[in-house]
């Protein structure tokens, strides 16, 4: 990766997936890293090394509470820190969930993002400003692979949240002259994607059936194909586009498409238990070698609209910023599963021993 001297960073969303592995790469360059968080995370969040590293090393991340729906909280966190560089991957990122609640969800994605661009262009102009958008803002695509220039047509609350976003990125990039970045992140996952996201709950049912600590697991439709990457891999082409000439829009995807059906098999594989199916559509189940169902579908689970034919072509962040997503699917899975079962074993060392 190239270098570049240590920057004062601002992070929304420091606390989940791709704020942590942000923030430990930043922190490995020697950046000064703000959060910009609601509150104070409990212990046991995967930023805790940073906050607290081990020997009583100093911290690493420094927090600064605020809410991104409020303009103030946002105007003192930017003008109080005067970031060089500001990553806005906080949103609420939950397709299904921006379905029940699209007020919260809008209000992260496209109010906080203008506040966000509005306290840089008055405080802080010489900022440079990431935006993480998704492959959402495609929704129902009119071409595929997609890239830079498709059009935006999102098919869910989540997915409108972000084309308003990725669009007032662009006006601002244009009329204010800001160093504005879109990154288009199609699906990257890791041990630590949230449980209700569908990579995570297969790789986290597969260990607790795996241990005899769970007995099968549901989900919607298996048929479903996404472009699943590695966060890991993500956040460095996050780093990378501010580390341009220009601030532009870029494709973050692998460009292979694989089924959850896909994600299943391979991630029981890992496990130990091999799969096998039987059944058609909804009434299909996967059964172990023993006969014993281990995956049910449940109509709760399959969406209204799917996204159909999301699949990224990611050219011009290899040839402009020299990034590809590097961790293949199956590492991918074999990483989320493994990470797992030392969850898992670890509870089971820690629970008190049952006893008659
Ligand atoms: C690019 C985009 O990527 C992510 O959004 P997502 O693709 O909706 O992620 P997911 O893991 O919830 O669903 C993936 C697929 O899996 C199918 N599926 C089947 N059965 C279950 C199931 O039981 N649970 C879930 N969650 N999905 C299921 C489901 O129908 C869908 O086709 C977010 O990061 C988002 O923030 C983002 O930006």
């Amino acid at each position: 990766m190239p270098t570049s001297s240590p920057k004062r960073v601002l992070i929304t969303g420091i606390t989940g997936q791709d704020g942590s592995y942000l923030a430990e790469l930043l922190a490995e360059r020697g950046d000064v890293i703000w959060g910009f968080v609601r509150q104070i995370p409990q212990p046991g969040s995967w930023i805790d090394p940073l906050l607290k590293p081990a020997g009583g090393k100093p911290p690493r991340v420094k927090l600064i509470v605020g809410d991104l729906a409020d303009e103030g909280s946002v105007r003192r966190a930017v003008g109080s820190i005067l970031p060089e560089e500001i990553y806005h991957l906080a949103a609420q990122s939950h397709v299904p969930q921006s379905q029940l609640d699209p007020e919260s969800t809008l209000l992260v994605s496209m109010a906080g993002t203008s506040y966000l661009l509005d306290a840089i262009d008055e405080l802080t102009p010489e900022s440079r400003f990431f935006h993480a958008s998704s492959a959402e803002i495609f929704g129902d695509a009119v071409s595929s692979p997609q890239n830079e220039k498709t059009p935006l047509s999102p098919r869910n609350p989540y997915g409108s949240g972000k084309a308003f976003a990725t669009h007032l990125v662009r006006t601002v990039r244009d009329s204010r002259g800001t160093f504005a970045v879109n990154g288009i992140c199609f699906n990257h996952e890791s041990p630590r994607r949230g449980p209700n996201f569908v990579t995570r709950k297969i790789a986290m049912a597969a260990a607790r059936i795996a241990l005899g600590r769970q007995d099968s697991v549901s989900l919607g439709n298996l048929n479903a194909r996404r472009d699943w990457g590695f966060a890991g891999d993500f956040v460095k082409a996050m780093w990378l586009s501010l580390q341009a000439e220009q601030g532009d829009d870029y494709i973050f995807a692998t460009g292979v498409t694989r089924t959850v059906r896909e994600f299943c098999e391979q991630a029981f594989q890992s496990v130990g238990l091999p799969l096998t199916w039987s059944g058609v559509e909804k009434e299909e189940v996967g059964l172990d070698d023993q006969g014993i169902v281990r995956m049910r579908i449940e109509p709760e689970f399959y969406r209204p609209l799917e996204a159909v034919q999301l699949v990224g072509d990611a050219s011009k962040a290899a040839k402009e910023l020299g990034w590809k997503a590097e961790t293949g699917f199956n590492e991918i899975v074999a990483k989320m599963c493994a990470a797992d079962l030392d969850r898992e074993r670890a509870q089971i060392e820690n629970e008190p021993e049952k006893i008659g």
